[in-house]
């Protein structure tokens, strides 16, 4: 038996497609949900292994190790994570800025965005981004992440009008790919069942080779679901990038180092531990 959560994302059909039409195992049961509630399940060990936000993996790297050659990343925009304000970021001092639930590494990699490289403190607050908010205090700015930021970017009479992709704003500051999901599993899942993590781990792989040659035929099936524009959602899939090459574990090594030196990690997370 493993236990296997997904990001409930479209940004994971190039690889999720291809195993709901191939893996048919009634022992590697499947829990769909966004990032922060698979987090949440995998520390508390209701789920052995899955994508989790990257920042999960930061805060209790005993308890775990990361697939090898795979994340949910970018080099450049994503497309996904905006940072939505009202005035350019360098004006958010003091002023209260809205952050999706949803996250834990867009949160943080936010936080080191506004505090590192714009050297301003915000009001963090935490919540639905999307529906009944106070119009007598409406935030200044709103971290939007996945299929809703998606949503958002589209809409039209936004009283946002400055975006900030912030996987294209770390691009530019430090010229590296930014990981926003691992695939980790338990260390005390690996102690017993280390043959079943490997298979789970080549059936990913071959996912998602598979997605990859067909992103066409995937795009418009997720373009359904937001909805979206087929052609928009093809750009939007071949932007996100799903291996953990060298340039990728050294973006890890650099969002962590910062997190640390926040004190909103361990300091253990240091050096990566990949599995196999
Ligand atoms: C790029 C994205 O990546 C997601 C962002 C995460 C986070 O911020 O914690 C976690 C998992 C990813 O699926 C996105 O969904 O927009």
């Amino acid at each position: 038996m493993a236990r296997f959560g997904m990001v409930n994302y479209i940004n994971t059909a190039p690889i999720y497609e291809v195993w709901k039409e191939q893996v048919h195992n009634p022992d590697w049961p499947v829990t769909e949900a966004p990032p922060a509630q698979l987090n949440r399940l995998l520390a508390a060990g209701e789920l052995d292994l899955g994508f989790v936000s990257c920042y999960e993996y930061a805060v209790r790297p005993e308890q775990y190790r990361i697939m090898a050659d795979l994340s949910i990343s970018a080099t450049g925009p994503v497309g996904s994570v905006f940072l939505f304000s009202s005035v350019p970021p360098e004006e958010l001092d003091g002023k209260q800025v809205l952050m999706t639930g949803q996250s834990d590494t867009s949160v943080w990699l936010l936080r080191i965005i506004l505090e590192d490289f714009f050297l301003v403190k915000p009001k963090y607050t935490s919540g639905e981004v999307f529906g009944a908010r106070d119009p007598a205090n409406e935030p200044a700015a709103v971290l939007a992440i996945g299929d809703e930021a998606l949503r958002l970017a589209t809409e039209t009479n936004s009283p946002y009008p400055v975006q900030v992709d912030l996987a294209e704003f770390w691009n530019q500051q430090t010229s590296l790919p930014f990981v926003f999901s691992v695939c980790a599993v338990r260390e005390d899942f690996l102690a017993t069942a280390e043959d079943t993590a490997r298979d789970l781990h080549q059936t990913l792989l071959s996912c998602r080779d598979q997605g990859q040659e067909r992103l066409p035929e995937i795009s418009e099936r997720a373009a359904r679901r937001i909805p979206m524009d087929p052609t928009a959602c093809l750009h939007y899939l071949q932007a996100m990038e799903y291996d953990l090459s060298s340039a990728k574990l050294e973006a890890l090594e650099e969002f962590f180092s910062r997190l640390i030196r926040h004190g909103a990690a361990s300091a253990k997370a240091l050096p990566l531990k990949i599995f196999p």
